[in-house]
């Protein structure tokens, strides 16, 4: 269907002003081709009656004749996939309309067919109808994307969302990396995606049908970590399960394992790290023989590691045991191109496809996230974006300033600005720019966004606040 048109005419206007429409005529189903902007080129005769127009309508735009579907005109425009609703003239007549996006050959969009058929159900039964298709629609995608993470779905590099060039470079040293057998060690700071980097590498690697097991250093104890990691034997000590326990190495046999926040195993442990990395040899406590296992090693920080080493809280041998292949994620203020993606993708995540397509994002949003610090990186984002998304009303379609929680815009005005000894370099003017910045974030944080009240706080006047927010580049869309 959709490259019906490129073999035999150039544009849809061709079509419509050529004798194969002819053929519409005879078709009890309402036809209609639109323009790439939504304009009528041809309507046959059953969608002039279906719709009760008596006049020629070519040359109207979609929105002057329909109430309803100019949505969903412009949506299959916006989309280039087919779209389907409940059409309603402005003379009540209604019917239910299928609009095909009709592509050339690269792609680009040459305009809309709309195919009609008349409907007898009324008005609010099939505006129930299409709602109730929406809903079921949104929960498969719910029930879908559910399903994904109970099966244990892992990222692959494809799924990391990011295109940014540092992004793009890190996948393409982790695919390299994935194929070789040596440990890996992932840098960067909490939150940047050092977990999902960890399963992409072990999907990429030939060990991908083996088993992924995680392990977050700092979440055990320091008194378990040993038989967490290498198991014990039956009976091993009081108040051990008689038949033993598997330690996690073990059950990482014959695929990787990843030791997450890996700076905060005890010393002893890692003396012992280093001994199973260099041997591939395990021993259980409590058991005199080893263990072969196969496996390879995934480890994560977010600590500069050298400098622990200098503390002589790290082995500087295990460290050296384990740098050998180094993939750094870089933190999100270092790959702001990659906000717009990630805030698509959280926002079906969160709202499920079909009801995330109708909601958009300010620029005033964007450009906040492109001049925010990230402390907390990629997670940080997820939960502005969720809590944006829940603070908002259901008729509400646009995310604005407004919805950003409170201490969004007190960690805007408390970010560390460089500092340097001496003269920092600015000009009196820049200076003076980024100490308003900061006064007028910080009066924004207090007042919870209200603009008439930070004004207030600032003792500057509502417009005069509007002014100073559009020279900080700040201005906001309302
Ligand atoms: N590129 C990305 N695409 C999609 N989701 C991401 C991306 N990066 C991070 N996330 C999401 O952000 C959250 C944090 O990611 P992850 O746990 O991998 O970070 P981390 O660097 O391991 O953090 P920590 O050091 O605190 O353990 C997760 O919910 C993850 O799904």
């Amino acid at each position: 269907m959709e490259h019906a048109g490129n073999q035999l005419f150039a544009s849809l206007e061709e079509l419509a002003d050529s004798r194969y429409t002819e053929i519409f005529e005879l078709l009890h189903t309402g036809i209609a081709l639109l323009s790439d902007q939504g304009v009528f080129l041809y309507a046959n005769r059953a969608f002039m009656e279906l719709f009760g127009f008596a006049e020629d309508i070519r040359g109207h735009h979609v929105s002057q004749l329909f109430l309803t579907s100019e949505q969903g005109v412009m949506e299959a425009i916006r989309t280039r996939e087919m779209t389907v609703c409940s059409s309603i003239t402005a003379n009540n007549s209604q019917g239910v309309s299928f609009r095909y996006p009709l592509l050339d050959a690269e792609g680009d969009l040459l305009g809309i067919i709309i195919e009609a058929v008349p409907t007898n159900i009324d008005r609010d039964k099939l505006g129930n109808l299409l709602s109730t298709i929406k809903n079921l629609e949104e929960k498969a995608n719910y029930l879908e994307h559910k399903l994904l993470k109970k099966s244990g779905m892992l990222y692959s590099f494809d799924s990391i969302v990011g295109e940014s060039a540092v992004m793009l470079e890190m996948k393409r040293l982790g695919r390299r990396f994935a194929k070789n057998t040596e440990p890996v060690l992932l840098s960067g700071e909490s939150g940047t995606g050092k977990e999902l980097a960890a399963q992409a590498l072990h999907m990429a690697s030939p060990r991908s049908t083996g088993p992924f097991v995680a392990v977050n250093c700092a979440a055990l104890p320091h008194e378990l970590v040993e038989s967490e990691l290498f198991g014990y034997a039956g009976g091993a000590f009081t108040g051990a399960k008689s038949s033993g326990m598997k330690g996690k190495f073990e059950l990482a046999d014959t695929g990787t394992i990843f030791l997450d926040e890996i700076a905060e195993l005890p010393l002893t442990v890692q003396a012992k790290l280093l001994r199973v990395l260099e041997s591939g040899e395990i021993q259980k406590i409590g058991q005199s023989g080893t263990l072969h296992m196969d496996f390879r090693l995934i480890a994560a920080t977010n600590r500069n590691l050298l400098s622990l080493v200098d503390e002589g809280v790290f082995r500087e041998d295990l460290y050296h045991r384990l740098n050998i292949l180094e993939l750094t994620i870089p933190p999100l203020r270092e790959r702001t191109s990659d906000i717009p993606l990630l805030v698509r993708y959280f926002v079906e995540a969160t709202m499920g496809a079909r009801a995330a397509q109708e909601i958009s994002i300010s620029n005033e949003v964007y450009r906040l996230f492109s001049c925010y610090p990230w402390r907390g990186n990629v997670r940080e984002l997820r939960n502005v974006l969720t809590s944006a998304l829940y603070s908002m009303e259901a008729d509400e379609k646009v995310v604005s300033a407004q919805h950003l929680p409170g201490r969004f815009f007190k960690d805007m005005a408390d970010a560390p600005e460089e500092r340097e000894a001496g003269w920092s370099g600015q000009k009196l003017s820049q200076a003076s720019a980024q100490a308003e910045r900061k006064a007028v974030l910080s009066a924004l944080a207090s007042a919870k966004n209200n603009k008439s009240k930070a004004a207030k706080l600032l003792g500057i006047s509502r417009n005069n606040l509007y002014k100073k927010l559009r020279v900080l580049g700040l201005r906001p869309n309302e």
